[in-house]
């Protein structure tokens, strides 16, 4: 499994560039196949990124309509709730272009048929990627083609966060995750092990404070303490990185994409 490093210069650059490469990826894959999935992220760089895609005349080349779309996690707040990860993607991006609406998957809300409870949700949402799964997927969940991953400062991906039990799930597809320590505190997350059958992992960061994080993912930091590290694709992993977020990794290790 190949890992790559790039290097963007500032945030803009990266979300456009990212954005470039999922048309081109997604494109490819409905070329081969006639459909394509992608797993979003929420935070900053990944609505900028979804913000910067909209953008795009590119765009058009992707055939909206047969992309499945899913979340890798989910802030657990009322539907429309502005801080919640699909209610940012939506405005960014899923509204502006012509999605399936049956194949735009959000992870529930809290006002859902579940009521406030993250781990009944959880479960409502396995069972969705459960029946999305294909035989060839070989797993529990779909094998998306890409998922794409925010780091936090503390290394965490999705809603999985250091030394946090969800973080040691094997067995489950999803999880609710109460306690987090980014607000708020109740979430709903893939697991590793779904993030890990995804084809293609791409890291998406930006900032200095991502820095020490992901210097410490790609040198072989536990993933307990780093959860970053412990999230590969089956096929490619990819770190798609601003300055800053780079600045702590060795010259040998990242490839400048543009000065
Ligand atoms: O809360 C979340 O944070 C992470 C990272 O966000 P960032 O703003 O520090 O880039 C994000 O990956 C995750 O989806 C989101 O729920």
């Amino acid at each position: 499994m190949a890992t790559t490093v790039l290097v963007h210069r500032d945030p803009p650059t990266l979300a456009a560039a990212v954005a470039a490469r999922l048309v081109t990826r997604l494109v490819d894959v409905q070329a081969a196949t006639g459909r394509a999935s992608v797993v979003l992220t929420g935070g900053s760089v990944g609505i900028a990124t979804l913000g910067a895609l909209a953008d795009m005349p590119a765009r058009d080349a992707i055939d909206w309509r047969n992309l499945d779309i899913w979340w890798g996690d989910e802030r657990f707040l009322p539907l429309g709730h502005a801080d919640r990860n699909e209610t940012q993607a939506r405005a960014a991006l899923l509204d502006k272009v012509g999605v399936d609406p049956a194949r735009v998957h959000p992870m529930p809300a809290s006002d859902g048929p579940d009521g406030d409870d993250p781990e009944a949700a959880a479960e409502r949402y396995a069972a969705e990627l459960k029946a999305a799964a294909r035989p060839e997927d070989h797993g529990i969940a779909p094998s998306f083609d890409v998922c794409l991953l925010g780091v936090g400062p503390d290394g965490h991906v999705a809603s999985l966060f250091p030394e946090k039990p969800a973080l040691y799930e094997e067995v489950r597809s999803v999880v609710g995750v109460r306690g987090s320590p980014k607000p708020p505190p109740t979430r709903i997350s893939l697991t590793m092990p779904t993030i890990r059958g995804a084809k293609e992992v791409w890291f998406v960061v930006a900032g200095e404070d991502k820095a020490s994080a992901v210097h410490l993912a790609l040198s072989g930091a536990g993933p307990m303490q780093i959860p970053a590290a412990g999230a590969s694709g089956r096929t490619r992993t990819l770190w798609l990185l601003d300055r800053a977020a780079a600045s702590k990794l060795p010259p040998s290790l990242a490839r400048l994409a543009s000065p």
